[in-house]
């Protein structure tokens, strides 16, 4: 059978073992037979009926045999066959070439260390480790399978952003990598193409019916891995490269069986993977290569153990680790967990992304609602669509309904115990416009690609300034400009030397009472002209 179902009721009629589960449920074999979809449900990519099936050839959304049969015959008729390039594995040194422009690839040529390094200086990449390749201004100097290139393309990713530049052409090598770089540059396909390539490659030089994953994705939060999963859908299109995506809220045994019929990429947050290769025996010995993604964050107390226990499930894998924000404590944990571990930074990690202009307001804690309808409400300052950050699921909901009652505006909230589809609901209705105000707890503030966010209001300080940077972070993709309003007050005294440290570096301006509290002092709380101005008056 090559279709699955999404629900619990197909998923049993596809031979899942799981009894509870298992009802009699015949694949439909006309359009007409399967039913309307409905608000927030998978669209057939051929009638509009409810998907209940994923396309095992394409990976689309289908509603029955029927349409599979269009789908296919359509691609058959659309496409020509994609040749793919033998599978080419250049020797360490000579991985990328560098072309400069109006180079085509023949006049490749290598570069001295010097220019390496004047090329990196350019576009503020950092590297630490060695035999590390240069980085790489196009993506066809890569050796990337022709389809991906082509899915590159039609993505819209003409040239690489900086950090992909340099981290692609370093984990095509094997290097096992900690990237840092600047929320909304990029990272998801900097790890994403050379997992694509890898497993094409891997599926060309060992063809087998046996197709266990070959490698693995971690991330924090279901949202995160849900847009991670769509991004690889989207390179990975017409390559042997299939996903399954293993987050809480979605059932198991929908997961398990799409493991088995065979997949490339396993996508998952660590508990519910955890639990499905604790009660399911899943083939990992060919995974080789794992990513952490908010790395940070992962290998923090709550996650660790779990990371090192799906780790350690692994046969030696090549590790790619990445974060906006890598303190040093992280460094040393992944320095301990790869061997050779390189080092690449883009930009300026680890404090807030320089195209968020950062607009901090005095604001005791039983004015902060008002305040914030005051914001919404203003022609001048309401720039929707808005993601208000808070710190409790409980007040999560109670904002946003209090937005909607008292501004008129639709507003939803989305924390972690809200129903996976309802959270995926809440997102398409933010993402497609029909929702302009969404109130979110940190499962949200990381990783979460918001196109179209421009402007984030922390209404509640997160708990670290690191979370603070990649909460503000949302109002800003790829270098464009966003905003963030955020509320402060006497409650967050603890983050006042650092979050005065981070306005200062980043040239925003900070409000007299925070300037002036007791609690905001030492080395980051004022520039040394400052200092000296102080002292001299
Ligand atoms: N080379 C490229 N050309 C054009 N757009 C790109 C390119 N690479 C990535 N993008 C787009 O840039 C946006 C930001 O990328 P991405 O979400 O991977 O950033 P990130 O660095 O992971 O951010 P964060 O730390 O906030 O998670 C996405 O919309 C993505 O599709």
């Amino acid at each position: 059978m090559e279709e699955r179902s999404k629900d619990n009721l197909c998923e049993s009629s596809f031979g899942v073992t799981n009894d509870d589960e298992a009802t009699a449920n015949p694949v439909k074999e006309r359009c007409w037979d399967q039913r309307e979809s409905l608000q927030g449900e998978p669209q057939c990519a051929i009638c509009g009926r409810y998907g209940e099936y994923i396309c095992d050839e394409t990976d689309d959304d289908i509603c029955s045999l029927e349409c599979k049969r269009t789908l296919l015959g359509r691609l058959a008729n659309s496409q020509k066959p994609v040749s793919l390039p033998p599978p080419v594995r250049l020797p360490i040194t000579d991985e990328c070439f560098y072309v400069r422009d109006g180079d085509d690839k023949s006049q490749s040529r290598s570069l001295t260390s010097n220019q390496i390094e004047s090329l990196r200086r350019k576009i503020e990449i950092q590297v630490k480790g060695g035999d590390v390749p240069p980085p790489v201004l196009s993506f066809s100097s890569c050796n990337l399978p022709q389809k991906l290139l082509q899915n590159l393309e039609a993505a819209g990713y003409d040239i690489p952003t900086p950090v992909q530049m340099q981290a692609i052409p370093a984990a095509l090598t094997g290097k096992n990598l900690l990237v840092s770089a600047d929320t909304g540059s990029g990272k998801t396909a900097s790890f994403l193409v050379p997992v694509v390539s890898h497993c094409t490659n891997f599926r060309f030089e060992h063809p087998s019916n046996k197709k266990k994953p070959l490698a693995m994705v971690l991330a924090p939060t279901r949202e995160i891995c849900v847009q991670v999963e769509e991004q690889a859908k989207l390179l990975g299109r017409g390559l042997p490269f299939k996903t399954a995506l293993v987050v809480g809220g979605d059932a198991m045994a929908g997961q398990i069986y799409r493991i088995r019929q065979g997949v490339e990429l396993i996508i998952g947050t660590p508990g519910r993977l955890i639990d499905l290769l604790i009660k399911h025996d899943v083939g990992l010995d060919e995974v080789a290569v794992l990513v952490l993604d908010e790395v940070d964050c992962m290998l923090q107390r709550g996650f660790r153990d779990q990371v090192m226990q799906i780790f350690q499930a692994l046969f030696q894998p090549q590790v790619l680790m990445y974060s906006a924000t890598i303190p040093p404590e992280v460094e040393k944990m992944a320095s301990s967990m790869a061997k050779d571990l390189v080092l690449v930074s883009a930009g300026k990690p680890n404090r807030p992304n320089e195209s968020v202009k950062q607009v901090v307001i005095w604001v005791e804690s039983k004015q902060k609602k008002q305040k914030l309808f005051d914001i919404l409400m203003s022609k001048q300052h309401f720039m929707p669509p808005v993601v208000v950050f808070v710190g409790s699921r409980l007040g999560a909901d109670l904002l946003s309904e209090a937005i909607t009652v008292t501004t008129g505006i639709r507003a939803l909230s989305i924390h972690g115990e809200k129903p996976m589809k309802e959270r995926r609901e809440t997102m398409r209705l933010f993402l497609v416009g029909e929702v302009s105000v969404i109130v979110a707890t940190g499962v949200l503030g990381r990783g979460v690609d918001l196109l179209g966010v421009r402007q984030v209001i922390v209404f509640d300080m997160p708990n670290s300034i690191k979370e603070y940077v990649h909460q503000i972070g949302r109002a800003s993709r790829l270098g464009e400009e966003g905003t963030a309003i955020v509320f402060v007050n006497e409650e967050n005294k603890n983050l006042f030397q650092e979050l005065v440290g981070a306005l200062r570096l980043s040239g925003a301006a900070v409000p007299r009472e925070l300037a002036n509290s007791r609690y905001t002092m030492g080395p980051y709380s004022a520039s040394k002209g400052q200092k000296k101005r102080k002292h001299g008056s």
